[in-house]
């Protein structure tokens, strides 16, 4: 490997050589809508490992780049009798992460992350452990497994004994007592939706956070949230390491809107869409037995549709999909109500499916409506489905000759607040593990999770500095066109329009090349190639 990284390297430390790019991966705007932090001036750099063919690492922090004297510990697992049979468990620490997964003969070889999984060595000794674990931002299925499965795994794994909860998000840090959190108080959560520890939006006061830490002695926290909570973690990571303080600070990307850009998706993401099946199933089933019946589900989705994306596919029996990504109009030729009366002429019944987030600019205008946030600083929505339904009913009441019967479903929180589904689950625990071993091996400042099918150490910035969304030009959001036969909404020059845009974007004509795939449908299909 090529040498080209950063900060003076200590001893088993993380591979770090000479300096490639300088650049404050926490610009102001990243951090708007948060308290100002001291810590924003100490923000650390980049780290950049280059090699051969154009590959670049971006690495992670690691305790040991402001404590360079560290003292490194045989990992206890080497002595577990659950791996004493596995050979080559721990992770070589070159091994990386590719984000490009589609390549070409002449492609440069482009971001890899660092490979998650235990180290050989450890930077904390288990009884000198003391976690922390927090909830924030909306619900999502498998929070309680992934609490479940870093208590289980400290203790099991590594030999800990001291981990506490942070009850109600951000604000409890300071403002609550922590619990203390056991293999047996965890022992059944799993089966449960919701999160034992509660959460919150709004109440992020990054010195009161930091010093919470510093008063209990707490040296490993796990932040459980979305796109906000992870700028509040890495704003924490800042004021850690400006304190100089043994503490590492991991993220575990959690979004029922799967917004949480580079990851394959976030955990909760497939039960979400399973669940929303009882929703459209029933809407179909309304729909079908009534003379031109209209159902309407509105799901998840503030400003990401996949869950409504998805949740079309599965079910085929959807007949418009309506995403805050693609524009749609009501009124006219190629219109929405246009494309509704014809549907209902030709199969006597349909079914629409739309993003919470879908559509609000023109709610807006029809209602001349102010914007209002949440506590979080997130914009609050208005309610799509119901604008849609009246919009419709109001459309058929002036052709008295054509009754229809609309009925409307609202299942958002009932999606949100299930447990999570197998395969969920599974997701949750492989996260939790990849967090802790992570933490134990001293990196910081990271967010765990799968890289085109490979858990990794991300940095903080890389996703939060955008958001996750569907992309109409690719050819994920195609296939739901052809499922459903709706309308695109959109004129030719529309969509020469957002492929210019595209491109320009990422600098690149393939979208399916560009970063790794930062096309979000592709990477939310899985490791799998697009076909
Ligand atoms: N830029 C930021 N800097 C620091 N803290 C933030 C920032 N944005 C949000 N937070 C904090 O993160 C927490 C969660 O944020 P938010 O309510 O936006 O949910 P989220 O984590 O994005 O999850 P989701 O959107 O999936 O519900 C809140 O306590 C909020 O104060
Ligand atoms: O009502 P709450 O808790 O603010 O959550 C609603 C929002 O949370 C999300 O589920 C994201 O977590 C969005 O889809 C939704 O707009
Ligand atoms: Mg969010």
């Amino acid at each position: 490997m090529e040498a080209v990284g950063v900060t003076p390297a200590p001893v088993a430390a993380p591979e770090k050589k000479k300096l490639l790019d300088l650049k404050d991966p926490f610009p102001a705007a990243a951090n708007s809508g948060a308290k100002a932090s001291s810590a924003s001036k100490w923000a650390t750099k980049k780290k950049l490992v280059g090699g051969d063919a154009g590959y670049v690492l971006e690495d992670v922090p690691h305790l040991t780049d402001y404590m360079p004297q560290l003292p490194t510990y045989p990992n206890p697992l080497q002595d577990n009798p659950a791996y004493s049979v596995v050979k080559q468990y721990f992770v070589n620490p070159d091994d990386t992460v590719t984000q490009k997964i589609v390549v070409h003969k002449t492609s440069a070889r482009g971001t890899h992350f660092r490979r998650a999984g235990p180290r050989q060595r450890v930077y904390f000794q288990s009884d000198e452990v003391n976690a922390a674990i927090v909830t924030c931002g909306g619900l999502c299925p498998g929070l309680n497994t992934v609490i479940r499965e870093l208590v289980c795994g400290l203790y099991d794994m590594y030999g800990v004994s001291s981990v506490v909860g942070i009850e109600g998000g951000y604000k409890g840090f300071y403002s609550k007592n922590t619990v203390a959190l056991t293999p047996k108080s965890v022992n059944d959560i799993h089966k449960r939706g919701g999160t034992v520890l509660g959460t919150s939006r709004g109440g992020h006061d990054t010195a009161k956070i930091v010093d919470c830490l510093q008063d209990r002695g707490i040296n490993q926290v796990y932040i459980i949230g979305g796109d906000g909570t992870q700028k509040g973690a890495s704003v924490i990571y800042e004021e850690v390491r400006r304190r100089g303080l043994k503490c590492s600070v991991v993220g575990v990307p959690k979004t029922i809107d799967n917004d949480i850009a580079v990851i394959d998706k976030s955990f909760g993401f497939d039960t979400a869409v399973e669940e929303a099946q009882r929703a459209i199933n029933a809407a179909h089933v309304e729909a079908e037995s009534a003379e031109n019946g209209i159902g309407v589900v509105k799901l998840m989705g503030r400003n990401s549709g996949f869950i409504a994306m998805y949740a079309t596919l599965a079910s085929r029996d959807v007949d418009c999909c309506l995403i805050p990504e693609s524009p749609f109009y009501l009124e006219g030729k190629g219109g929405l109500l246009e494309f509704v009366e014809r549907r209902l002429k030709d199969n006597g019944h349909m079914v629409i499916v739309v993003a919470e987030g879908a559509g609000q600019d023109l709610i807006a205008r029809s209602m001349n409506f102010v914007d209002t946030q949440d506590a979080s600083g997130n914009k609050l929505l208005l309610d799509v489905g119901l604008w849609l339904s009246q919009k419709i009913k109001d459309h058929f009441k002036k052709k008295p000759s054509f009754p229809i019967t609309l009925k409307y479903i609202d299942p958002t929180y009932m999606i949100r607040a299930v447990r999570s589904n197998a395969s969920d689950n599974v997701y949750c625990t492989l996260l939790a593990h990849s967090a802790l071993h992570g933490a134990m091996a001293g990196y910081t400042g990271f967010t765990v999770a799968p890289v085109n099918g490979r858990h990794a150490y991300i940095p903080f910035y890389r996703i939060t500095e955008k958001q996750n969304k569907v992309v109409i030009t690719d050819r994920m959001w195609a296939r739901v066109l052809c499922s459903t036969n709706q309308p695109c909404f959109l004129s030719h020059e529309d969509v020469e329009n957002m492929k210019h845009d595209d491109d320009e974007h990422h600098h690149m004509h393939n979208t399916q090349l560009l970063e790794g795939g930062s096309s979000p449908v592709s990477k939310c299909n899985g490791s799998a190639a697009a076909v």
